[in-house]
């Protein structure tokens, strides 16, 4: 209750969040077999405090976003950590709600506007025991808090259409991410590509947010303007500590140190042109008698470690987990039918105003439904109908379901929508799939229903409701599956040449080896019949298709005058070779099992990637004694700083 109130008020629950990490060193490796591995970050330290805004800086590749994923816990499993990060005190874990963490890439739905983005947010993530009011009014103040009021209505945009600016997508991102109130606030170079007054305005709107609150922002080159809102500033050259303290004594450090910022400089372009190594060459061609940077930056990160700002930070260390402090407590989400049922409504609004994922899609249906009903017009009884049947039915099931391959790249920004709030714990894998899922069903039974309506009329198939409603509930059934495999495929390959190439491979292979191009018999046993045959939804889209097609139908043969005649079950069982001992309810049946068990191939995948980055979470704030023994081992002394391989034992 005292949560729901605080998060109501725009309030940081009780205190705020002591971040000390100490010895910090992360490592990849660089050689196959893991012999040979790169310092990205060297023994650094520092803390961040409540109500504090902590820059880091550094040149390119200095290892600013691998601090923030470091304290964060979210480096990749290609890396490797030392150090001791503590929260308030104590080593434990980030839980839902209690830190956010905004990556510098926009993955936004492009459809939706500011404020339905807010409010979806919000209601996926705000607890249950409030309203949904509650839930949009805490939207609408934290649109507010951010300056997003002026473009609550505007969509977001993105590619090819025109919505919010780059600045606005920033704070829209910092907003999402802000709603729980959470106290602790990682922020991943949120002004790169901007201008200086978007980035301004990205900044004072997180600076507006410290209340209480603790954050840590990586940023390139800031105004003097934007320089102005840090508190403390950590300073890196290729992970190394330069500088860590109050940001208005850097000036100082720099200056104390032979390195004086010029009258009118913005510091922070000072600061960072002493320590870029890029300007090394302009340096030996054009300024003799100028150290080169390699020099200087050793130069400066020794008389840091000589530096009161240095001993201060060993000071604030020792004091802080002296002190110690709450652990954090994991706030609740909304549940898991709340979650499901928003994702679906989100799901089907992007759907709906996005024309490519399925309007376009609807367009080329009708026009191949006509070009089909057209070329194959009114079939008569004829043997030559048996041919055009048999295609007719080839091409709904192949050619129809296979252009469901053109949502591919929307599948996969969905994905990405999804992995970045999975990571960030707004919501879980299964509300994802069962909204994935719930969303796409009407618009496919729409589009199998008018295009299938037209091509099935037009070309005269058999009489009947029961029978356009199977053709009808194959091509849904078949499109789903098609849908599923793509979405498996871009959980797992999310390249869109890649994923198309992937996806349209495997349809290929099944097309092939589903008994139409090839009759069953005739199939090269080894890999064609056994297994691609048994396995390829095509066999039984095929051969539902066709006994709902030829049953009851009676061929005769007109040429020569003959008039002999032809059952439609002799054409099933002959010519065909179709499986004639069970109905064509049947191979639906194994049509509807085939497609659950793609979602649940689905579900797993997501699943599996899911713990796969929740394990990293916990394993890199709880790395063993061994493993940190064994890293002691492969990263290298360094001299420079006196680096002790005896890693500290209460690491957790
Ligand atoms: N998983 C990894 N494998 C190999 N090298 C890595 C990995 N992660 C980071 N690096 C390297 O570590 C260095 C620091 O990377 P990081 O992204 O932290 O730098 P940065 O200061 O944030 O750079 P930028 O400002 O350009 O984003 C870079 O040289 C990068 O190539």
């Amino acid at each position: 209750m005292e949560e729901l109130q605080d998060i109501q008020i725009g309030k940081v629950v009780n205190g705020g969040v002591y971040l000390t990490w100490n010895d910090l060193w992360v490592s990849v490796s660089t050689s196959k077999n893991g012999s040979k591995s790169k310092n990205i970050l060297e023994g650094v330290s520092g803390y961040a405090r409540p109500s504090e805004l902590l820059a880091v800086m550094g040149p390119s590749g200095s290892g600013k976003s691998t601090l923030l994923d470091a304290l964060a816990g979210r480096l990749d499993f290609s890396t490797r950590q030392s150090g001791d990060i503590l929260i308030n005190g104590h080593k434990q874990k980030l839980s839902y709600g209690t830190s956010a963490y905004v990556t510098q890439d926009e993955t936004l739905i492009a459809t939706l506007t500011v404020k339905e983005a807010v409010c979806y947010s919000a209601q996926l993530q705000l607890p249950d025991s409030m309203t949904k009011s509650e839930k949009i009014q805490i939207a609408e103040q934290t649109i507010k808090e951010m300056g997003l009021q002026d473009a609550i209505d505007t969509r977001i945009g993105g590619f090819g259409t025109k919505g919010i600016s780059g600045g606005e997508k920033r704070r829209l991102s910092i907003c999402i991410e802000i709603l729980t109130r959470p106290k602790l606030l990682f922020l991943d170079e949120p002004t790169s590509g901007l201008d200086s007054a978007a980035s301004y305005y990205v900044m004072s709107g997180i600076s507006r947010q410290r209340d209480g609150r603790t954050i840590i922002a990586s940023i390139h080159q800031p105004s003097a303007e934007v320089f102005n809102l840090f508190h403390s500033l950590c300073i890196l050259s290729s992970g190394r500590t330069v500088y860590f303290g109050p940001a208005s004594a850097a000036i100082e450090f720099f200056g104390t140190n032979g390195f004086p910022c010029p009258l009118l400089q913005n510091p922070s372009d000072h600061f960072l042109r002493t320590i870029n190594k890029d300007f090394d060459e302009d340096i030996e061609n054009g300024s003799a008698g100028r150290k080169p940077t390699e020099e200087v930056v050793d130069f400066l990160i020794n008389s840091y470690k000589l530096s009161e700002e240095y001993s201060e930070v060993q000071n604030q260390i020792a004091e802080i987990c002296q002190q110690g402090g709450e652990i954090l407590e994991k706030r609740s989400h909304a549940n898991f039918t709340t979650q499901s049922l928003v994702l679906t409504r989100r799901s089907f609004v992007n759907m709906f105003r996005d024309l490519g994922y399925y309007w376009m899609r609807l367009v080329s249906y009708v026009i191949v439904a006509l070009g089909l009903g057209t070329i194959y017009y009114n079939v008569d009884l004829s043997y030559r109908s048996i041919e055009e049947r048999g295609l007719m039915v080839a091409f709904v099931v192949s050619f129809m379901t296979f252009m469901t391959v053109g949502g591919f790249p929307s599948f996969v920004e969905d994905m990405k929508v999804f992995q970045r709030e999975n990571l960030n714990g707004h919501y879980g894998c299964c509300a994802f799939v069962i909204g994935n899922t719930l969303s796409s069903t009407p618009y496919l039974l729409f589009i199998s229903l008018v295009p299938g309506s037209i091509a099935y009329f037009l070309t005269g198939f058999q009489n009947g409701f029961e029978h356009f409603i199977y053709f009808a509930l194959v091509l849904f059934t078949g499109m789903m599956i098609v849908e599923s495999l793509m979405t498996n495929v871009a959980a797992i390959v999310p390249n869109f040449l890649m994923g198309i190439v992937v996806g349209a491979g495997i349809q290929g292979l099944m097309i092939l080896s589903g008994g139409f191009f090839q009759i069953p018999n005739e199939l090269p046993k080894i890999v064609w019949k056994y297994p691609l045959y048994y396995i390829s939804f095509h066999r039984y889209a095929y051969q539902g298709m066709f006994k709902n097609e030829f049953e009851g139908l009676l061929f005769t043969n007109y040429a020569n005058g003959n008039n002999g005649t032809i059952s439609g079950e002799d054409v099933l069982r002959d010519r065909w070779q179709v499986e004639m001992s069970y109905s064509k309810w049947v191979d639906l049946a194994i049509l509807v099992a085939i497609l659950i068990l793609y979602r649940l191939v689905f579900f797993l995948i997501v699943k599996t990637n899911e713990k796969f980055v929740h394990a990293r979470k916990t394993s890199t704030s709880l790395l063993s004694n061994t493993s940190r023994q064994i890293m002691a081992k492969s990263i290298p002394a360094s001299p420079l700083h006196g680096f002790n391989v005896d890693i500290p034992t209460n690491y957790g």
